[in-house]
């Protein structure tokens, strides 16, 4: 009977795809570009539960699986590159019997894009799942969103950078600290010590939380009013992102579940508390008539008293308590993981080429020269460290934390220039900047798969203080995508990446710990790259098995 009905399911879902499909490739077909079908949708919720134990059987077949498999594998973005543009052009599309997704890699149509905001919007459905404690600025809808960014906006100032700059120089010498010492067997683990240190420089800056560095190996859980702290606290909930995005929070505290689900419930409930014993802090703080911390909070707060002062008004001008819990959230979440990766990749790539070590070494002596660590003004010295800056952007070209960004036609069908071609995209349509294949385009970059910090760097004169940025054609370098609806960490990110490179890199250099005495040079940095470039997609591009490369920090004279 259960065989009978799971067999009538799944027929009907075929014919009704196959119906689906059809229908979708017609309408594709309008736009005259090269189309690739699908027989399930890549955002399908089962399919995605699915994915990973079906390609892990399909890994195991012999012969060669259809074309359109490789498609349906998440993230196959990052193994693809620029290839299927360079096969197909600068703009295709997949079609699946649920959508249309088109797919961009030319500089001026993805420009287009991100500048049209009302035509090509950002889907605020599928980022829903990131309202853990409330609406926030990614799910807010077109009406909303100026609001939300011009209060969020706010307190990523120059002075907020500053903050960055020094809190950021004050872990990383701990974690120098901590690397020096660490076991012959060489540092625990690089990816979560570079987690630990972003999550306290967001937790610094961003709610005036300051916590000392502390290694992977350090796991007791620290305790602050009978609460996790907030950092355990939120670093219990960023590792659970996903887990909470699907089940509410307030169905993980019931006693009959596992212990583990409990903490994690225990956890989003404490930095829930936290957020709110902030928010009542800062209050009573502005009440008094004072400054309040300066943090991301007391930003918002202003924003809390705005509204609450035009209670005659009818448009909405500041945060509901909802919002301001929710924004906190969503700045940690967007924050975190991109820059911890990203440290991770490069100190990886670092230790694999001791050549781009001493190059950025040279930089960094040359502007530090004479000042003492405690005297090193963010104002005065980050400017003039376009190599460090170099090896995050060029880091960040090879391995940007988002790929691809999802952006959807509105109601209307949209015409986009691609190329000399005028395409008409139908409406409700998915239309992917592509960034991963726009960054690695050989039309745009030369050696495009070589990571090669120097690329960054115009008219090197020998003398590091005196070069330049290169600044890439318009919209061909967009991991931070751009536009009105861009990364309001960008510069926070910058600053932070250079901060650590300054720090770790004046006096030590990162060592691979060879597999054996007789590997070579050459096999090292091998070794590494194929583990850089092992790579999985959960939300955001992260190595597989970073710890498979063990490192050391060797002091230099
Ligand atoms: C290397 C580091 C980072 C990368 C590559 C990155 C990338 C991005 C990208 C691609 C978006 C656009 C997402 C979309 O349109 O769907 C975005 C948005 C955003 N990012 Fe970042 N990000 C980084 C660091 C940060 C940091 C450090 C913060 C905050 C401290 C931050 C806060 C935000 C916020 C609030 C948004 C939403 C902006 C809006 O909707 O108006 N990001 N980021």
């Amino acid at each position: 009977m259960l065989a009978e009905l799971l067999g009538g399911v799944a027929l009907s879902y075929s014919v009704w795809s196959i119906f689906a499909l059809q229908q979708n490739y017609r309408r594709a077909t309008s736009m005259g570009i090269p189309l690739i079908w699908l027989p399930v949708d890549p955002l399908n919720v089962p399919f995605q539960v699915i994915e990973p134990h079906l390609f892990r059987l399909l890994d195991l077949i012999p012969f060669q699986l259809p074309p359109f498999i490789y498609h349906l594998r998440r993230g196959w973005y990052f193994g693809d590159k620029a290839d299927t543009h360079l096969k197909h052009g600068p703009v295709w599309a997949l079609v699946t019997p649920r959508d249309i997704h088109v797919h961009l890699s030319d500089a001026e149509a993805i420009h287009s894009v991100f500048s049209r905001r009302g035509d090509f919007i950002r889907p605020q459905k599928m980022y829903k799942l990131l309202e853990v404690y409330g609406p926030c600025i990614s799910t807010a809808d077109a009406t909303n969103w100026p609001r939300h960014r011009k209060i969020l906006a706010a307190p990523f100032n120059e002075a907020a950078m500053g903050y960055v700059w020094s809190e950021t120089l004050s872990q990383t010498k701990q974690l120098v600290a901590a690397w020096t010492s660490s076991s012959p067997a060489g540092i625990a683990s690089v990816a979560k010590d570079t987690r630990t240190l972003s999550l306290n420089v967001l937790a610094a800056v961003g709610f005036r939380r300051s916590f000392s560095f502390r290694t992977s190996d350090q796991t007791e859980a620290e305790k602050e009013s009978g609460m996790l702290s907030y950092r355990d606290a939120l670093q219990l909930v960023l590792d659970n992102a996903i887990l909470l995005m699907l089940v509410p929070y307030r169905h993980l505290v019931h006693s009959w579940l596992p212990i583990s689900l409990r903490k994690i419930g225990r956890a989003v409930a404490d930095f829930r508390d936290h957020m709110a014993q902030m928010l009542e802090a800062e209050t009573k703080s502005l009440n008094l008539g004072e400054k309040g911390s300066g943090s991301l909070m007391t930003s918002f707060i202003r924003a809390l008293d705005v509204q609450s002062k035009e209670t005659n008004s009818t448009s909405v001008q500041g945060l509901s308590v909802d919002e301001i819990f929710g924004n906190t959230f969503v700045i940690n979440f967007a924050g975190h993981d991109t820059t911890a990766n990203t440290l991770a990749f490069s100190t990886l790539l670092l230790a694999a080429y001791p050549e781009v070590q001493e190059w950025i070494a040279e930089e960094v002596q040359e502007v530090v020269a004479g000042i003492p660590g405690d005297e090193w003004n963010y104002a005065e010295l980050y400017p003039r460290l376009p190599r460090c800056r170099a090896v995050l952007f060029e880091t960040l070209r090879l391995y940007p934390p988002i790929m691809a960004l999802p952006k959807w036609t509105n109601d209307q069908p949209q015409s986009l220039r691609v190329g000399d071609r005028e395409i008409i995209i139908p409406p409700h349509t998915s239309v992917q900047p592509n960034i991963i294949a726009v960054q690695t385009h050989p039309q745009y970059w030369p050696e495009p798969r070589v990571w090669k910090p120097s690329r960054w760097i115009t008219a090197p004169t020998g003398a590091a203080e005196k070069e330049e940025m290169y600044v890439p054609p318009r919209d061909t370098f967009i991991p931070w995508s751009d536009g009105p609806q861009n990364c309001l960490g960008v510069k926070f990110s910058q600053v932070e990446f250079v901060a650590v490179l300054v720090r770790l890199l004046l006096q030590h250099r990162l060592v691979v710990i060879k597999q054996r005495s007789s590997e070579t040079d050459a096999e090292t940095t091998a070794r590494v790259w194929q583990v850089a470039n092992e790579c999985d997609a959960q939300m955001l591009l992260r190595m597989k098995d970073p710890d498979r490369v063990k490192l050391k920090l060797r002091r230099v004279e």
